[in-house]
C-alpha cells in the first residue's frame, strides 16, 4: 500500500463572479475571476488518500457517509491528475493502476453556500497530486471538479484566467498575491441560511448563459475592466477602490439572476438588510471601508480592513440580534465594539428578527492547501476510515 496522504484546502470568496460556462463538460468559464482564499485554520476541506493493490473498487467517504464514486467530476479529477502523472512519469503503471481511498471532512456546513466544493475539489486534487507525486500546475484538474475550486489551488488573492482554448489548458489559476501582501484584509462571513440552495449553481449559470442580455453585456464590457482594476487595487492595496468594483460585480451577478428567464434569486430579505446598513455605514464613513459579495445564497461576505471589525461587529451585533449570543462570533478572536448612540441614529436601522443572521464567521485571507502530518490522517495505516461511517 502506498502512505496515506493528508492534505487540508481552503474556500475562496470571489469579488469578481464566476457565472456562465463555455464548456459544461470541461467547467470553462465565460469570464475571468478573481478571488480571495481565506484561512484554512478557519474554515478547511481535509482530504486523506491512499492507494493499495489490496483495495477491490476506488471508494469515498464524505463528511463520515460513504459516497458514490462514479460522479463525473470526481472521475474527471482522479482521470486528469492520473493522465498528468503518466505524461510526467512520476510514478510506475502499477501504482497508476492499484484502486483508491478517499476520505474527506469540512470544518463547516457542506452544501450550503460556503465554498465547500470549492475547498473539497482543491483538497481532492492538491492530496491526489502529492500521491501521485504530480509537480505541475493543478488548477486546471480542480477546475473539473467545480469551477470555482480551481481558484483555492492558490493562496492570497487569485485571478482564473476564463482562456481561450477548447481543451481548456489555458483555463487555470495564478496568483495575484500572496496570503502576506495585505494582512490587514479580514473576511466576516454572515451566515443567513444554510440550508440546500433551490437553484444550484451550475444549473443557474446555464439558463442565465442561454436567456440573460445582461450576462453577454457583463462578460464583454464590464469583466474585463473590472478584472484588471481589481487586480491593480489590490496590488496598490486600495481598499476603497477594491470594495466599489466588489459590490457593483456581486450586484451586476444577482441582476443577472433576475434577468434569467425564468429567473431565480439567492438574495432574501436579510441580504438585503446587510446591504443597506453596509451602504450607510460607508456613507457615514465618507468612504468605502466595508464591502458585501454574495454568492449563489443569502449568506453575505463582508471584506473590510482588521482596524474596521470590532465596529462592524457592534452593528451587526445590534442589527442582528441572537439567541445565543456566547457563540454568534466563530472563527478569529474579535472584539466588538458597541455601538454608540451617535452611530445608531446616524444609520437609523432597527433591529431584525431574532436569528436572522444565525451566526459570523471572522476569518483573514490565507495559504493555499498544505499537507499535514500531525497523525490526524481521516484513513488509518490499512486505508480504511479513522472515524465510523454512517452507512
Ligand atoms: N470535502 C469534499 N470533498 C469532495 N467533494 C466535496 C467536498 N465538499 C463538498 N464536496 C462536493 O461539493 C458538493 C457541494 O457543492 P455545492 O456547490 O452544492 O455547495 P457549496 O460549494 O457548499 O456552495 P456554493 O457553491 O454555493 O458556495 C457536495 O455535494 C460534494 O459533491
Ligand atoms: C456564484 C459563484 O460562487 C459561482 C461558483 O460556481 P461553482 O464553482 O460552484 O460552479 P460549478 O463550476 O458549476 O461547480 C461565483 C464564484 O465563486 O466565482
Amino acid at each position: 500500500m502506498s502512505g496515506v496522504i493528508t492534505v487540508v484546502a481552503p474556500v475562496n470568496i470571489a469579488v469578481i463572479k464566476y457565472w456562465g460556462k463555455r464548456d459544461e463538460e470541461l467547467i470553462i468559464p465565460l469570464n475571468d475571476s478573481v478571488s480571495a482564499t481565506l484561512d484554512t485554520n478557519v474554515m478547511c476541506a481535509k482530504t486523506s488518500v491512499c492507494v493499495s493493490p489490496d483495495f477491490v473498487k476506488d471508494e469515498i467517504w464524505l463528511n463520515g457517509r460513504k459516497e458514490s464514486f462514479t460522479s463525473p467530476r470526481l472521475q474527471n479529477c482522479l482521470r486528469g491528475i492520473k493522465s498528468r502523472a503518466a505524461a510526467e512519469r512520476s510514478v510506475d503503471d502499477a501504482f497508476l493502476s492499484w484502486k483508491i481511498h478517499v476520505c474527506s471532512e469540512n470544518n463547516f456546513p457542506t452544501a450550503a453556500g460556503l465554498a465547500s466544493s470549492a475547498a473539497g475539489y482543491a483538497c481532492l486534487v492538491s492530496a491526489l497530486a502529492k500521491l501521485y507525486k504530480v509537480k505541475s500546475d493543478v488548477s486546471s484538474i480542480a477546475r473539473l471538479g467545480s469551477g470555482s475550486a480551481c481558484r483555492s489551488v492558490y493562496g492570497g488573492f487569485v485571478h482564473w484566467h476564463a482562456g481561450v482554448k477548447p481543451d481548456g489548458t489555458d483555463s487555470i489559476a495564478t496568483q495575484i498575491v500572496d496570503s502576506s501582501h495585505w494582512p490587514q484584509m479580514r473576511a466576516l462571513i454572515l451566515v443567513v441560511g444554510d440550508h440546500r440552495k433551490k437553484v444550484s449553481s451550475t444549473k443557474g449559470m446555464k439558463i442565465s448563459k442561454e436567456t440573460s442580455e445582461l450576462l453577454q453585456y457583463r462578460i464583454t464590457k464590464c469583466v474585463p475592466f473590472r478584472t484588471e482594476a481589481i487586480c491593480q487595487a489590490i496590488r496598490d492595496k486600495d481598499f476603497a477602490k477594491f470594495a466599489e468594483i466588489t459590490m457593483k460585480d456581486s450586484n451586476q451577478f444577482h441582476a443577472i439572476c433576475l434577468d434569467s428567464y425564468p429567473p431565480f434569486a439567492y438574495l432574501t430579505a436579510t441580504s438585503m438588510k446587510i446591504i443597506d446598513f453596509v451602504h450607510k455605514y460607508n456613507d457615514i464613513c465618507g468612504e468605502p471601508r466595508v464591502a458585501y459579495t454574495f454568492d449563489a445564497g443569502s449568506n453575505a461576505c463582508l471584506y473590510l480592513l482588521e482596524d474596521e471589525v470590532p465596529k462592524v461587529l457592534g452593528v451587526i451585533q445590534s442589527l442582528f440580534p441572537s439567541s445565543t449570543p456566547d457563540s454568534f462570533i466563530k472563527g478569529l478572536p474579535a472584539r466588538v465594539e458597541p455601538v454608540d448612540a451617535e452611530l445608531e441614529t446616524a444609520l437609523s436601522l432597527h433591529p431584525e428578527e431574532k436569528d436572522s443572521v444565525k451566526y459570523v464567521i471572522h476569518t483573514k485571507v490565507g495559504e493555499g492547501p498544505s499537507e499535514v502530518t500531525d497523525g490526524s490522517a481521516l484513513l488509518n495505516d490499512a486505508g480504511w476510515p479513522v472515524n465510523p461511517i454512517i452507512e
